[in-house]
């Protein structure tokens, strides 16, 4: 094993966006290119990860390499590396500003170099020269900002074939959507095993002066617990009308997405497959968070209700992990990103075609989320705990109505299948926040306890 190797076994375990937590590692090779040989060296590596059930992982580690340790980037030194008798120091290449240049020049050229090629998509101006701000909220991948002028999202873990990001922000591009970024290219890599090229990065215009929807709900829970005598409707916060814009704005997004790519209605049985994916993830999430198993029974009973039903369902390309973090609020209205799909789950399956009522799902379970996470601290507040239930029931309700307004479409009714979403992205959300953020996990786990409670 080399050097290298060593130093990523014990590095990208602490990795936020590192997704193998939790298991063990059976071997870890790498390979890797020099992408720009100026000062300092950016060097690229594919690290393959074998974990001991076999399942193996390629996680994309750009570095950048220096003879002197830099006092700077203490945080981001990753280790050092033995070279002709003298140590080289490997730095997290996302964390030194001054390797951040080359990404964004290549893809102006549009360059080739190693196994990897730069696609510039042609439209907006690329900032090439300006260094990039690694972007310091939690992620599942690394993005870096230009100057406020365009932000570029590594994507960490490889998978053949194009990312949904990149595909479906092309799609609502050409159908002339107002509710997405502009794409201005985007990066990839040959497979050295020969199959399609995998999506290494996406270049985007950066939507300046814009804070996120999870933010700015937060923010209106905050002020809704403050004012201990006033209804959410009451209170100088108020959501409601954001959440209203933002369920016409998914709407506007599904409505597109349908126009310019496939749709499909679906045949008879999907709905049993899909109650089926839903069990076998929650019998995966169980092994994980042993908690779930008091409502296994219930949530079964709920996914059961799924394959029962004739609900009619037209299939088509969904955002697929929508929620309040997902969002942009500008002067104008709501910009929607990270269109990836979940990203635990393979690529192939994060490219077929679904219900919109996942993405409704995923918003609505995020008003939850927004509601009771200062629950965490005390929750044992009842007061709190019914603000919370009320502050939720009036933002879900708000974006329902703004759905079903641009849409002529309620997808908040009666739905079996909207049930079942909520209760799988909770599932999802248990063992997520249970690798993630532990302290976190009675949130979707109470969650379960009221979906699989209600009759
Ligand atoms: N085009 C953009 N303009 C401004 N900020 C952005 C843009 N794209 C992403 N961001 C910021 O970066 C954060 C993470 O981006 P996202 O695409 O959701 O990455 P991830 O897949 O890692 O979650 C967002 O929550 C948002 O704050
Ligand atoms: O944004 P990502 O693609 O990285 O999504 C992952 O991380 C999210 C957390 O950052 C996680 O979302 C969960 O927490 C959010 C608040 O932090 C909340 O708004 C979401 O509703 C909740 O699901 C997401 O599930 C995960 O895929």
């Amino acid at each position: 094993m080399s050097a290298l190797t060593d130093l990523f076994r014990d590095w990208i375990p602490h990795q936020r966006w590192f997704g193998g937590k939790g298991r063990e590692w059976a071997e870890v090779t790498e390979d890797g290119f020099f992408l720009d040989r100026g000062n300092p060296v950016l060097s690229v590596h594919r690290v393959r990860i074998r974990y001991t059930d076999d399942v193996v992982e390629t996680y994309l580690v750009p570095l950048s390499w220096r003879d002197h340790p830099a006092e700077d980037l203490e945080q981001a030194l990753v280790g050092a590396v033995a070279n002709e008798g003298n140590e080289t120091y490997a730095y997290d290449a996302m964390r030194d500003r001054e390797s951040t240049a080359p990404w964004l020049i290549h893809l102006a050229q549009g360059s080739a170099i190693g196994p990897m090629r730069f696609s510039p998509a042609g439209e907006g101006d690329i900032p090439e020269g300006l260094p990039g701000d690694i972007v310091s909220t939690e992620q599942s991948n690394t993005s870096l900002v230009y100057g406020q002028e365009a932000i570029l999202k590594l994507f960490r873990r490889l998978e053949p074939g194009l990312n949904p990001d990149v595909e479906i922000h092309d799609a609502l591009r050409r159908a002339d959507n107002p509710h997405i970024a502009a794409l201005l290219g985007h990066i990839e890599i040959d497979d050295p095993q020969g199959g399609d090229p995998a999506t290494v990065a996406m270049l985007q215009t950066f939507v300046p002066n814009a804070s996120d929807g999870w933010r700015l709900a937060t923010a209106s829970v905050r002020d809704l617990y403050a004012e201990g005598d006033l209804h959410a409707d009451e209170v100088g916060g108020d959501f409601a009308a954001d959440s209203e814009r933002l369920g016409a704005a998914t709407a506007s997004v599904h409505a597109d997405l349908a126009r310019v790519l496939p749709t499909e209605e679906a045949a008879a049985g999907w709905l049993g497959t899909v109650a089926q994916q839903m069990s076998d993830r929650l019998d995966a999430a169980v092994e994980i968070v042993p908690q779930l198993q008091e409502h296994a029974e219930a949530l079964r009973q709920v996914y059961a209700a799924v394959a029962g039903s004739e609900e009619p369902v037209v299939r088509q390309r969904v955002h697929g992990d929508l929620h309040l973090g997902q969002v942009l609020r500008t002067a104008t209205g709501w910009i929607i990103l990270d269109f990836e799909g979940e990203p635990a789950r393979a690529l192939a399956a994060r490219r077929e075609l679904d219900s919109p009522l996942r993405d409704v799902a995923g918003m609505l379970r995020s008003f939850d989320y927004a509601a009771r996470h200062l629950l965490v601290e005390q929750p044992e507040d009842t007061q709190r705990e019914y603000r919370a239930q009320e502050w939720a029931a009036r933002n879900r309700a708000a974006f329902c109505a703004g759905y079903s307004e641009a849409s002529g479409m309620d997808p908040c009714g009666e739905s079996p299948l909207l049930r079942a979403f909520e209760a799988d992205k909770a599932v999802y959300e248990c063992v997520y926040e249970a690798r993630n953020r532990p302290h976190w996990l009675m949130i979707p786990l109470q969650s379960i306890a009221r979906l699989a409670g209600r009759g």
